[in-house]
């Protein structure tokens, strides 16, 4: 255990997080030439189009310093928002993490809010100062913010880049000078810690896991706590580039498991392994069932592709957990799903691999997040609102209320004004302001979900120019004034467009909802009227007028392949076109409400 060391590396997004752990591997030997590729760690397709760690994994490295060998697990962390559980239990995995902060960005807010997820586990903090030879870097500067933040000696902060190697030497020795050896005890029963796991179609659920105490043994008879189930340790090993076989895992390290499982729901991150026969009496701290926090509407584009669309969902359920789904119907759009997804990101990872890996084309309804009605005749039970339409009629509502988070923005001191009306305009409250240099403010805001899963982080970069990073965490329900603002089309209530909407921004957004829908849903023979309405009460109008005769007539006569193109071009608008009674309604209509702004 002495020569063990498991770290992981924090960093907000781009500050070059994927590329200093490429040259750790390549450093320590860990890879062969032919087993470069130019991002190792990001071994998902859409990952690595993505640029962004979605799935976290580990990979063991070997190091020799002073002449005795170390073992260094580096166990990676996803970088976006949606998958902040994952990145806590990567961290409560490990004993130190490099703290690395690009020389020209210096600190942003996704380099705060992992550092004091590291701070709360008693991590042992590394910090780097990375891309030091970019021309714009200013090493001094940022140095001072990094001893500023950390209270640590500025001796303490290791320059390097992660595109020529240099500082790589210095930060492998501090891992094993500065990161203590991890603790446990390998008499008491096997408790380790699920903090990964791979799909694998052929192989079954890679587990992936740290050993807190005692050991694990191929073979063994072993429980996970939280879902009461036991499985045996068919394959245990350790993970390199590929994966090792092992006999035993012992404690303080890190390892896979395989055992046949099926499904990635019988494996929940953050869940603790142990022996069947003689189990541990303690879980380990910190399991939660991840919920999802975003929900929407997933309806096949044709309604006979309905059972199809289901069996695509259940394979991809195997695979990814933390996707939910339950069916739907709506009067506009028929049968389809109810959908639960960790984030926007995704949502749309989701609604991509329908696309490219079952050939699914869908039409996703506008999303919105999880909220809690209590009724008048029962106050104490809440009613879980996934759904617009499942929200009590008003005159039966005791409340409602929503789900707030806590968001870090760091920007510079010239854009604190714009950076704050946008908060506001947001439902925000500001709860805190500091100045980290003359140059940059930390803002701290209680603020609904809702208002900022969706366009949030597109206007906070337009109103700092770029120039603002954010980061957020959850804090729980609050009671809020929330109404349903339907639409109506042609006098008939489209469900499927209906939006669960502050009441003092009803009549706004409601008014900018007609007129983007006009915008937006096509022609045709007849006046459409378009209303939005809260209640029996209509709230605004607008009419999307029939087409003139002359304006078809434009497809007659004329250029062949002129006109060839005009048609292709219409089937290709059809693909995701839904007739809902004698309107048709492409998909972006159904997005409508989050591209007020645009
Ligand atoms: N000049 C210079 N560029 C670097 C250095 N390290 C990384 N980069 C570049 O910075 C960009 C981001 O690097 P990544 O390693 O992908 O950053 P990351 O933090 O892993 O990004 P995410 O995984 O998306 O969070 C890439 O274009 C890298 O080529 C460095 O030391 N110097």
């Amino acid at each position: 255990m002495k020569h063990i060391r498991n770290f992981c590396i924090i960093a907000h997004i781009d500050h070059g997080k994927s590329t200093l752990a490429d040259r750790l591997l390549d450093y320590t030997g860990s890879v062969t030439e032919r087993e470069k590729q130019d991002q190792l760690l990001d071994n998902m397709d859409l990952e690595r189009e993505r640029g962004i760690t979605i799935k976290s994994h580990a990979i063991q490295m070997e190091y020799i310093y002073n002449g005795e060998q170390y073992t260094l697990n580096l166990i990676d962390t996803p970088g976006h928002v949606d998958f902040s559980y994952e990145v806590s239990r990567s961290i409560a995995a490990c004993e130190g993490a490099l703290l690395i902060v690009d020389a020209a960005q210096s600190i942003q807010a996704q380099t705060i809010s992992n550092l004091y997820l590291a701070l709360e586990n008693d991590l042992e903090i590394i910090p780097v100062l990375n891309k030091i030879d970019l021309p714009s870097a200013n090493p001094e500067e940022v140095t001072d913010d990094i001893v500023d933040l950390l209270g640590c000696d500025p001796e303490e902060v290791i320059p390097a880049s992660g595109k020529t190697g240099l500082g790589v030497d210095k930060i492998l020795e501090a891992i094993i000078e500065r990161v203590p050896p991890p603790k446990g005890n390998k008499e008491e029963p096997l408790q380790a810690m699920i903090f990964d796991s791979v799909y694998n179609p052929f192989r079954g659920v890679e587990v992936i896991f740290r050993v807190m105490n005692g050991e694990i043994t191929k073979g063994q008879k072993i429980k996970f706590m939280a879902t009461q189930k036991e499985y045996f340790a068919d394959e245990i090993g350790t993970l390199k580039l590929t994966q090792v076989p092992k006999n035993t895992i012992k404690t303080g390290d890190v390892g896979y498991l395989i055992s046949g499982i099926k499904e990635a729901r019988e494996v929940k991150v953050g869940d603790t392994i142990t022996d069947a026969r003689t189990p541990t009496q303690n879980m380990i701290a910190g399991f939660e069932n991840v919920k999802p926090m975003v929900f929407a509407g997933i309806y096949p584009v044709d309604t006979e592709d309905y059972e199809e669309l289901r069996a695509s969902m259940e394979k991809l359920q195997l695979n990814d957990a933390s996707l939910v789904f339950t069916p739907e119907s709506s009067a506009a759009l028929g049968f389809g799903f109810r959908c639960g997804f960790l984030g926007m990101l995704h949502m749309e990872i989701i609604q991509e691999r329908l696309e490219r890996e079952f050939d699914m084309t869908v039409i996703t309804t506008v999303p919105n997040v999880s909220y809690l009605a209590y009724t008048k005749k029962d106050p104490e039970t809440a009613v879980i609102v996934n759904n617009p339409s499942d929200l009590p009629e008003p005159s039966k509502l005791d409340r409602v209320e929503e789900p707030y988070i806590k968001a870090t923005i760091i920007t510079k001191a010239d854009y604190v004004g714009p950076v704050m009306s946008l908060c506001i305009e947001k439902r925000g409250q500001i709860t805190n302001q500091t100045y980290l240099t003359t140059e940059r403010v930390e803002l701290n805001f209680d603020i609904p979900l809702a208002e900022i899963v969706f366009d949030f982080y597109d206007r906070l970069k337009t109103v700092s120019k770029g120039y603002a990073s954010f980061d957020y965490s959850p804090i729980g329900m609050r009671v809020s004034k929330l109404v349903k603002v339907d639409i109506l089309l042609n006098g008939q209530s489209v469900d499927a467009l209906s939006a669960l909407i502050h009441a003092d921004n009803a009549y706004n957004i409601g008014k900018k909802m007609c007129e983007k829908l006009k915008e937006l849903i096509p022609r045709q023979q007849f006046d459409i009227p378009i209303q939005a309405a809260t209640g029996a009460k209509i709230i605004s109008r607008e009419t999307i007028k029939a087409l003139r005769k002359d304006v078809t007539a434009k497809c007659y006569g004329g250029d062949i392949s002129r006109k060839r193109k005009l048609l292709e071009k219409q089937k290709k608008g059809k693909k995701r076109m839904r007739q809902v009674g004698n309107v048709e309604i492409p998909q972006q209509a159904f997005m409508a409400v989050l591209k007020l702004n645009d």
